[in-house]
């Protein structure tokens, strides 16, 4: 963990390092993510099989690659009416989040006469994936496929690993839940390249969305441009800012929740009292011994964690817009004063009973969201990751005389003497068939 103030002379060149650590251990993955999806792409099915049972010890044949109906029906009679009914929960309020955010199409004419307009058209098959190494993500297949219903995508597929051939029926049960039918039991840049590129058994997908650790981030930048992907919502990472009067227990357990799902995970601490700063670094300590995942906890905060100790919260914020977070906590009397001051951040939680773990599950907005500081130009999954845009533009004789020489002009300025003539023929037409005009 890095504790750094920023009344110390070093502060910056501290913070810079801090900036850039974890694109830095992104690194190393390139290569092998490279070569993964060479070999998918050349030999398919083949590659699939070799590779589950290299990285998740399941010996497969391409006939056992996706999950019967039987075995997803099995798997949601084994879910408790207590856990079904907590998934019920996420589910509906997931999806009325999503149908909030519905877009309309646009269609109007212009003072010249022309019928402009854009439409909004669901894909028509969308990729899932959904992590599943080192935890299960229940969650994140609700996420996923939630708006994608939403938004009317007709096929999805969904990618899930299954470690030792395990699966929590709670995956398969929110899948059955969200109505994804098609689910191959493939994870990692393999799952991706698959989606991408097709095999044997997997029909290819036109964009491939949701989270996974450094191999799934690197593979969905790799196969991007071949098909669409949503953001690099990588290994987790939240910044905490909080004043001296949150109880310093409930802080620590807010920066381990992020920290416990991956070694590469960040958690940050921003805090304007350096004794408050001390209590929270205690907290972590005392908590990490309690916790189930103590290990990848440990490493992520001591390789990744930071603590941050500033002048004032307007430093504090300041410094979380330079972070761009995935998740921002605001742990201070007045969030919505601090709020108004965020420019970077996937997800804003704000107030003190509103911890980030309520997002992951509960809360409504998508929890799939930009890491490692991608939040200064991305956004969190939602229904517009599952929809294009089409423009459309329509035009008689009037629109084309009013406009239509300002194009020729622009046309013969840039060279192009087709596109000049493809607008003055018609113009000459008109003149032909409507002498007076
Ligand atoms: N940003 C978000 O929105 C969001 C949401 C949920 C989870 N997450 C992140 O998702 C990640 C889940 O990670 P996970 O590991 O539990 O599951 P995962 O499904 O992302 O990764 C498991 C797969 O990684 C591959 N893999 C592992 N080691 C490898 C190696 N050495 N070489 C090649 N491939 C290898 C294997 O194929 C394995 O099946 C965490 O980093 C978590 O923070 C992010
Ligand atoms: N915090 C993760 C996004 O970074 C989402 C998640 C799912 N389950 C628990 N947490
Ligand atoms: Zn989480």
């Amino acid at each position: 963990m890095k504790r750094l103030d920023t009344r110390n002379p070093g502060f910056e060149a501290d913070f810079a390092s801090l900036l850039t650590a974890r694109e830095e251990q992104g690194q190393e993955v390139h290569k092998p993510v490279a070569e993964i999806l060479a070999a998918v792409r050349q030999k398919g099915d083949a590659t699939l099989c070799a590779l589950t049972e290299k990285f998740d010890r399941l010996p497969l044949t391409p006939a056992q690659l996706a999950f019967t109906a039987d075995e997803i029906a099995a798997a949601c009679t084994q879910v408790s009416p207590e856990l079904m009914a907590a998934l019920d929960v996420a589910a509906t309020r997931i999806e009325s989040f999503h149908k909030a955010q519905m877009p309309s199409d646009i269609r109007y004419t212009d003072d010249v006469g022309m019928t402009l307009g854009l439409r909004w058209i669901a894909l028509d098959a969308v990729g899932l994936y959904v992590p599943g190494g080192k935890a299960a993500y229940p969650s994140s297949v609700l996420m996923n496929a939630i708006p994608a219903r939403v938004a009317g995508v007709q096929r999805l597929a969904m990618c899930v690993p299954t470690p030792d051939g395990i699966i929590n029926p709670l995956v398969l049960a929110a899948a059955h839940r969200a109505g994804v039918t098609e689910i191959y039991r493939v994870g990692g840049a393999q799952a991706v390249g698959a989606m991408a590129f097709g095999t044997q058994t997997i029909r290819p997908v036109d964009r491939i969305v949701g989270p996974g650790n450094a191999f799934v981030a690197e593979a969905k930048r790799q196969v991007f441009g071949h098909v669409g992907i949503d953001s690099i919502a990588g290994p987790s990472d939240v910044v905490v800012i909080s004043d001296s009067a949150t109880d310093p227990r409930l802080i620590a357990l807010d920066l381990l929740a992020q920290a416990e799902h991956d070694e590469l995970a960040q958690a940050t601490l921003i805090t304007p009292d350096a004794a408050f700063a001390d209590k929270v670094t205690e907290a972590v300590t005392t908590e990490l011994k309690t916790l189930t995942r103590t290990t990848i906890a440990s490493a992520s905060w001591e390789r990744n964690g930071a603590v941050l100790v500033t002048k004032d919260l307007e430093e504090a914020i300041t410094l979380a817009n330079r972070l761009a977070p995935e998740h921002l906590e605001l742990m201070v009397d007045d969030p919505e004063a601090l709020f108004a001051k965020v420019r970077h951040a996937g997800a804003v939680f704000l107030g003190r009973f509103c911890p980030e773990a309520v997002g992951d599950y509960v809360g409504g907005p998508n929890h799939v969201l930009p890491t490692s500081r991608t939040a200064r130009f991305a956004s969190g999954l939602s229904v517009f990751d599952f929809m294009k845009r089409t423009t459309f533009l329509a035009g008689g004789p009037d629109a084309l005389r009013r406009i239509g020489p300002a194009g020729v002009a622009l046309a013969q300025a840039e060279g192009l003497e087709a596109h000049a003539l493809s607008i003055s023929a018609r113009l000459d037409a008109l003149v032909q068939t409507t002498p007076n005009a």
